[in-house]
């Protein structure tokens, strides 16, 4: 079977060095590209630097266009802003793209959306398996106490994190509004301070920004005298980075369209 070809964009985050490993380990893949930001000291210097490994003879660029190619693959962990402006790079090049970046504004999601006609996209919150089945654990959730329990999410992330609520939390508060067949914007609590008791069918929100903490996710059922939570706990990035290779390699074979990664790993 022909090997994937794959080029990292934002090689030099902590989703993109992980991704360069996932990439380079993987026998069934090619890395062909590693993006960084023009003037970014790693600029020409090979990946092993950043992954710290033998030279692997791909040299760091600042030219995502000149790598683009619809033979290939790309994937985007980066910032709303500059994932934009290679997704219309991606366009241009008939490239399919790996989305794994999060915080985008409504404006943002409706480009991706439009994009999805021309080329095909992976776009998730979370690429690991267990976020991935726990959204359809919730959803069972929902069904069986949904309109008898509290439903809180909770997620902590390291304290660089800048997007808040995490894009795993609304996937999971999306799954809980879809299976109460109502609008998340409806029914979410954002934040409380102050006076602010809590209404009948809201889903709250809270979060934590701390340390280095990988990434937890809690969705709470509280009824009364019992409660049942739902927990992921990421204990590596690396969960996510080899979904996203997973992704690719699914991609490669798809028309142009907007997929999710359950149906990746054919869980819906
Ligand atoms: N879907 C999933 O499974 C997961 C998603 N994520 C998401 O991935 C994204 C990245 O996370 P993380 O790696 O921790 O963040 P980092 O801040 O470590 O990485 C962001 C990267 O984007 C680059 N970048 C930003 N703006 C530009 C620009 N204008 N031009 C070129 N490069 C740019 C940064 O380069 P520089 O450092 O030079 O500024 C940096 O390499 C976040 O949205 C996060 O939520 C994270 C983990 C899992
Ligand atoms: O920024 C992160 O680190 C993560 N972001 C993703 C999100 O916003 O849900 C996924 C993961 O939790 C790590």
């Amino acid at each position: 079977m022909a090997k994937t070809h794959i080029i990292i964009n934002a090689a030099t985050g902590r989703m993109g060095k992980e991704l360069l490993q996932a990439t380079v380990s993987d026998k069934e893949v090619t890395l062909t590209g590693a993006v960084a930001r023009a003037g970014h000291p790693m600029v020409g210097s090979d990946i092993a630097y950043l992954i710290g490994s033998e030279p692997h003879n791909i040299l760091i660029s600042d030219d995502l266009a000149r790598l683009l190619s619809n033979d290939a693959v790309l994937i985007d962990f980066s910032l709303p802003d500059y994932s934009i402006q290679s997704l219309e790079q991606a366009v241009t090049s008939k490239t399919p793209v790996v989305i794994g970046t999060t915080g985008y504004s409504d404006s943002q999601l409706e480009r991706i959306e439009q994009a999805a006609k021309q080329i095909p996209i992976v776009l998730a919150a979370n690429y690991s398996v267990g976020v991935n089945s726990l959204i359809g654990l919730v959803k069972q959730a929902t069904k069986l106490m949904g309109d008898k329990a509290d439903i809180e999410v909770f997620e902590a992330h390291h304290k660089h994190k800048k997007d808040a609520p995490s894009g795993t939390a609304l996937a999971l508060g999306e799954a809980v509004a879809q299976e109460k067949g109502q609008a998340l914007k409806d029914i979410a609590q954002w934040a409380r301070h102050g006076d602010s008791p809590r209404q009948d069918g809201e889903v709250g929100f809270s979060v934590m920004r701390a340390g280095d903490i990988i990434g937890t996710h809690d969705v709470v059922f509280a009824l009364n005298g019992e409660m049942v939570t739902l927990r992921h706990e990421a204990q590596s990035r690396q969960c996510f980075a080899s979904g996203a290779v997973v992704a690719a390699k699914w991609l490669k074979a798809q028309p142009a369209g907007l997929y999710t990664m359950q149906q990746v790993l054919g869980l819906e």
